[in-house]
């Protein structure tokens, strides 16, 4: 499986608009890939919260749109990254969603937002998509701004594969790629957008995700500076046997990686750790 890992630089100065489009001709480029990674929130600024309210936007807006527009003109499938998910009330039905005081059963603090990845086919087409289940801020940020999503993704990928998504602070609970890895993941795919600071964390549990789940961990990052954090690059595509099969540096960068997918099955039956898993 050809992969592309797409390390978006950018800073508070290039208008979001002006961000989508450099973007979507940088996915074009990818051609030939089978799958193409973008980073969480790349387009409203990962740390940008002030802006986030104006830049959501529904799953079909105009970034979705123009990253179905790529992936349909690239022949790929893309992990578009994130954005800021602006839900329509009662968007899912039930029994009181979209009445008037009426809860939306996915909207549990009623905000409406959350921050959501989407994945396009080659045709273009939304195949999935997955609002992050842990927020990130202790109580500012995420949590204060967000919604959390509640349900675990796992998308199809080319040669009969599953991969699970996760974004960015989500690595930090190796809880929730177990149920990854229960659901049939081989690869688990996370857009971020981690900080400078603790960029040694960012990759260190990868490469813990990757070996203990025996697993690919294709982690697209960040980089450059916005809203007065310095973002800590450093994408990464981890074998299931916890090798570095690429790692980005901290500029713009674009990871080009052969990613051998029977090596995992390899590795699973002659080391097969998973089986000794007590439940
Ligand atoms: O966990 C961290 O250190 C960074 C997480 C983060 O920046 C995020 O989830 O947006």
């Amino acid at each position: 499986m050809r992969v592309a890992v797409l390390q978006v630089a950018y800073g508070d100065d290039e208008p979001m608009s002006a961000r989508v489009e450099r973007v979507a001709a940088l996915v074009r480029e990818q051609a030939g890939h089978d799958l193409v990674v973008l980073p969480e929130l790349w387009a409203p600024g990962g740390f940008s919260y002030r802006e986030w309210a104006d830049r959501a936007q529904p799953v079909d807006g105009s970034i979705g749109s123009a990253m179905s527009a790529a992936a349909r003109d690239a022949g790929v499938l893309l992990h578009a990254g994130s954005i800021i998910e602006r839900g329509v009330p009662g968007e899912t039905g039930g029994d009181t969603a979209g009445e008037p005081g009426g809860a939306d059963p996915r909207s549990s603090e009623g905000r409406h937002l959350w921050n959501t990845s989407l994945v396009f086919g080659p045709d273009g087409a939304l195949v999935a998509s997955y609002r992050k289940i842990h927020r990130f801020g202790f109580g500012s940020g995420e949590p204060k701004l967000l919604d959390a999503g509640e349900d675990i993704v796992v998308v199809d990928l080319p040669g009969n594969h599953l991969a699970g998504l996760s974004t960015c602070y989500d690595l930090r609970f190796p809880e929730l790629y177990r149920r990854q890895l229960d659901a049939g993941a081989t690869v688990f795919v996370v857009p971020a957008a981690w900080p400078a600071a603790r960029v040694r964390h960012w990759t260190l549990l990868a490469h813990a995700r990757a070996v203990e789940n025996q697993c690919v961990v294709i982690a697209c990052n960040t980089a450059g500076t916005h809203a007065g954090t310095e973002m800590g690059g450093h994408s990464q595509v981890i074998s299931a046997t916890g090798e570095a099969l690429a790692m980005a540096g901290t500029a713009e960068e674009v990871l080009s990686v052969e990613v051998d997918m029977d090596a995992v099955t390899t590795w699973r039956t002659q080391f097969p750790v998973l089986g000794d898993r007590r439940l």
